[in-house]
């Protein structure tokens, strides 16, 4: 089966440090996966790379079997601060995204902004961070695409908000072939929503695989968090929530 995503050797430099180094992996279709790593890891380096937003210093990746711009149709992305666009309202941006992609779900699209209460005269630079964050996944998903890929979606979402986000997400997975990438520190959210995994570290891939497979090779009773912070070669943290 052609993969979704297939870096092989891939690498980003800037100004002389790489970002990302040396990057093999392939993602098999039909995954929800979780990027984690520190901060600096390389994970939106990796996504910006995927999407076809960054050009390669070294190495390839391949989207869908072909160079990532090739399949821009296919996939729908949201960068990690959520851009949109400041003058224009929440009814044309819903708009725009109905004239520029023919696989665009008007209803759901309306739907949805309607059910999280956005004013859709609303202009997007007066929406809060976290209405801006919902606005972007609205579009993205429905845009209906055959890959999603979301760099810390979730981040500016209240709790409440971030719980009915990964619900939605969970939702439009189940019911169409859909393949995501999504990164997050919040090990919890992905443990809620992810079954494969990636580990990127000082801009390289400390473990990549399904989720139950990471765990099998673990010791009994290891949970995800105790798995991402093992690789990460680090102790549990103290606290309500661990971040990776
Ligand atoms: N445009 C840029 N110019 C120079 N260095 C950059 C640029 N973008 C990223 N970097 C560097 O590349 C490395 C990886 O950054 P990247 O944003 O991919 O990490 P990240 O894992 O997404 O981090 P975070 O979790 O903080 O969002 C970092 O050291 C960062 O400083």
């Amino acid at each position: 089966m052609t993969a979704v995503v297939d870096a092989q050797m891939l690498g980003k430099r800037y100004r002389g440090r790489w970002a990302l180094h040396a990057c093999t992996m392939s993602i098999p279709a039909g995954h929800v996966v979780g990027l984690v790593g520190p901060n600096g890891a390389g994970k939106s380096t990796l996504l910006n790379l995927a999407v076809g937003l960054l050009a390669p210093t070294s190495g390839t990746v391949r989207v869908f079997g072909g160079p990532p711009a090739s399949s821009r149709v296919r996939i729908g992305f949201v960068a990690q601060d959520a851009p949109a666009y400041t003058t224009l309202s929440v009814a044309e941006h819903l708009t725009l995204g109905a004239k520029l992609n023919p696989t665009w779900d008007s209803v759901y699209a309306n739907g949805r902004v309607r059910r999280l209460g956005l004013d859709h005269r609303r202009r997007a630079g007066r929406l809060s961070g976290g209405q801006r964050a919902q606005l972007a996944l609205t579009l993205a998903l429905a845009k209906r695409p055959d890959l999603l890929v979301l760099d810390e979606p979730a981040a500016s979402l209240d709790p409440l908000a971030r719980r009915d986000f990964l619900d939605d997400l969970a939702e439009a997975v189940a019911a169409r072939e859909m393949s995501v990438v999504l990164s997050s520190h919040l090990v919890s959210d992905l443990e809620r929503i992810c079954d494969y995994l990636i580990v990127l570290d000082g801009g390289r891939v400390q473990a990549a695989g399904r989720i139950a497979d990471l765990l099998a090779a673990r010791q009994a009773g290891t949970g995800l968090e105790d798995l991402v912070l093992a690789i990460m070669g680090r102790d549990r943290h103290a606290g309500t929530e661990t971040t990776a």
